[in-house]
């Protein structure tokens, strides 16, 4: 992408699409489109064909999405359909009809069968049941990687889908029913050490394993891919490793300090029972995670103590 080409992040205010935008400014980007939901609903077709036609995005990130944990995903299964649905409909048809030169999806690791052999493989899609706490969701996310693949097939459309791992990092969702399991953890660790409280609450047996990758890093892979990459094939970014909730939540706990005990309610959902992504295609084409957990960990939790303690 030339330095001046006109680059729309969609869902820049979240934690992927402000990760994507301080990258690009990084690297000496400057014509970075942004709208909020408040000055475009992405669910609104003739809002965001206007959009298209009068702002002539070149490139875009589609980064905005309807996004939350397995409590939110498992509540409020409708929203994570339709409203997904929604918006990757009338982005990517935009994109095509107002001639976008490249688009990259995002997708997410939930695509995959729940008991897909590990690490799991881009080719291992549609082999098997999803999960069922998160399956309106990652239809919805399947929907889009069968778009963005109908438009290159139909008009040989440059768009492409990644499907990142877990995400954490600055700008995460900490509201403790609506988030992921690193923020929530994070944030009750915190309160719990704070309010001198015995014990912190883990949802689940922490027996599930987790692949937990730095939004920095896969801002970095975002645009590593719009230049490097275009195939039908949606390309897994993660960091390669996995660890169970158990050991995160002890990890956090020594990140943030605390000395009270963990308790385990089995009560609450597992999920899937583990999700590592094999990352060896997007190693091949050169890029790998620079982050390591612990480093990550202890970056956000400062972020976390200074903006939203
Ligand atoms: N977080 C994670 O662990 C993972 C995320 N992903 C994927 O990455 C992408 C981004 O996720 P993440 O950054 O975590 O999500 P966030 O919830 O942090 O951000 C989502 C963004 O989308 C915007 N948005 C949502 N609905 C609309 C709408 N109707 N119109 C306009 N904007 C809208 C929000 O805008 P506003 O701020 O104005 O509400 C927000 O900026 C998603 O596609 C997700 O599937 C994939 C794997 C893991
Ligand atoms: C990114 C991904 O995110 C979601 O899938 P998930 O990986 O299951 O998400 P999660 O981070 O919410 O949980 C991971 C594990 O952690 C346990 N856990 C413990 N204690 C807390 C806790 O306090 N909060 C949360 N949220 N989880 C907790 C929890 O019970 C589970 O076993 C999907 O919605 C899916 O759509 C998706 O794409």
């Amino acid at each position: 992408m030339p330095l001046d080409a006109r680059i729309f992040v969609a869902g820049h205010r979240g934690l992927v699409g402000s990760a994507i935008v301080r990258a690009l400014e990084r690297q000496g980007y400057r014509n970075v489109l942004t709208r909020t939901r408040a000055e475009l609903d992405l669910r609104s077709e003739p809002d965001v064909d206007d959009f298209f036609s009068s702002e002539r995005p070149e490139y875009v990130y589609l980064a905005a999405a309807k996004v939350g944990g397995i409590w939110a995903n498992n509540t409020y299964p409708v929203d994570f359909i339709q409203e997904n649905l929604e918006i990757e409909l009338n982005v990517i048809r935009a994109a095509h009809e107002h001639g976008v030169k490249k688009l990259l999806f995002l997708g997410s690791s939930c695509i995959y069968p729940r008991l897909a052999p590990q690490p799991i493989k881009e080719e291992y899609l549609l082999t098997g049941p999803l999960e069922p706490t998160n399956q309106p969701y990652a239809i919805a996310k399947i929907a889009g990687i069968e778009l963005v693949n109908s438009y290159r097939r139909q008009y040989g459309a440059h768009f492409i889908s990644a499907m990142p791992t877990n995400l954490y990092g600055p700008g995460d969702n900490f509201d403790l029913e609506t988030s992921h399991v690193l923020a929530a953890l994070l944030r009750k660790t915190h309160e719990a050490k704070v309010n001198g409280s015995p014990t912190v609450q883990v949802w689940g047996t922490g027996n599930p394993r987790r692949e937990f990758l730095h939004v920095d890093d896969l801002a970095e892979a975002s645009l590593f891919l719009l230049d490097h990459y275009d195939d039908a094939v949606p390309i897994n970014v993660g960091i390669g490793e996995d660890i169970s909730i158990r050991e995160l939540a002890e990890l956090i706990k020594n990140v943030v300090g605390y000395q009270g005990d963990l308790v385990f309610d089995p009560r609450k959902p597992d999920g899937m029972p583990r999700k590592l992504l094999d990352v060896n295609r997007i190693r091949a084409l050169g890029w790998s995670a620079r982050i390591p957990l612990r480093t990550g960990i202890e970056q956000t939790y400062e972020w976390f103590v200074q903006n939203m303690a």
